[in-house]
């Protein structure tokens, strides 16, 4: 057993999904596309002798059910210690990357011998399970601009990416419960989602996923004013901003955000996926 083990995961901004359920959290997930950042989550593992794992992020206590799953099925009595450059709950995929970063870290911490698919699909199920996304982990395995063409864990889903690399700006104006959203109706955001990637995989550029991005927030129903009126004003600079599925939060590539007279933090594509440091 070793003392510690330390790895780096991605934010992943989701631009449109689609859910698709399945009894076996493992095959469920979604389809849909979006952009891995490198902005992310370093998950730091370490063995413990309490009763109950802890998982800090940025200082305070708190409880992502994902984790705890993860944990238990690794058999790892664990504390995990997590640092993020994004805010939770925003819709940059900080559930996930909890959970994959933890999977992989514990992995290395109690010498467990899992592949690294077996590890993301352990990640990817307690996600899917707590319903607090569907598509972020395998996404952030990923890296790069993800497109999710079948759903699930590694061993069923089908991915591609679009082929490019940007500097990605975002400002967030507060938290939107995935688990509500994904405990809701979501057949509403089946057409769109699928009219969105089918405009992708046509044209696999960023700026058609920036299109396909802008079409969806408004047919999912899930725009507030804020965003809309940000979005808007991005591209009055001649910008291409949207909305970041599931969160009030708006991403621009290049200086869109700032060229609009905002103040947004700035990141970039991230060329690759998860990392144990
Ligand atoms: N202060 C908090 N704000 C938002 N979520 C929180 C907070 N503390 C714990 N959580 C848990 O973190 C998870 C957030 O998941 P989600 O909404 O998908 O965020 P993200 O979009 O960052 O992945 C949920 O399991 C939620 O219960
Ligand atoms: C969009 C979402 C369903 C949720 O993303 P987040 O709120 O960042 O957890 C994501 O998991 C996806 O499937 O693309």
């Amino acid at each position: 057993m070793r003392d510690e083990a330390t790895a780096f995961v991605p934010g992943h901004i989701t631009g449109f999904f689609s859910a698709h359920p399945h009894d076996d959290p493992t095959k469920a997930g979604s389809r849909g596309a979006g952009l891995t950042l490198t902005d992310g989550v370093e998950v730091t593992v370490e063995p413990t002798t309490a009763s109950e794992p802890t998982v800090v992020l940025d200082g305070d206590e708190i409880e992502v059910e994902p984790v705890r799953t993860v944990l238990e099925t690794l058999d790892a009595p664990a504390r995990v210690e997590a640092e993020s450059d994004l805010p939770l709950g925003a819709g940059f995929g900080i559930s996930g990357a909890m959970a994959l970063g933890t999977a992989l870290a514990a992995n290395r911490v109690f010498e467990r011998t899992l592949s690294t698919n077996e590890l993301v699909t352990i990640a990817h199920g307690a996600e899917v399970q707590a319903g607090t996304g569907l598509g972020d982990v395998v996404a952030q395995a990923h890296g790069g601009i993800p497109v999710r063409l079948e759903p699930g864990g590694p061993q069923d889903n089908k991915l591609d990416s679009i082929p490019a690399r940007a500097r990605v700006e975002y400002l967030s104006f507060g938290e939107l419960s995935t688990a509500d959203v994904l405990s809701g109706d979501t057949d509403r955001l089946t057409e769109a989602g699928r009219n969105a990637l089918s405009r992708v995989v046509e044209e696999p550029t960023l700026l058609s996923f920036m299109y396909a991005s802008r079409l969806f927030a408004r047919e999912a129903g899930l725009l507030t004013d804020r965003v809309a009126e940000t979005i808007a004003e991005v591209a009055a600079a001649d910008g291409q901003a949207s909305m970041a599925m599931l969160g009030e939060t708006v991403f621009a590539l290049g200086t869109g955000l700032s060229d609009a007279g905002y103040e947004p933090s700035v990141c970039a594509t991230h060329p690759a996926g998860a990392v144990l440091k």
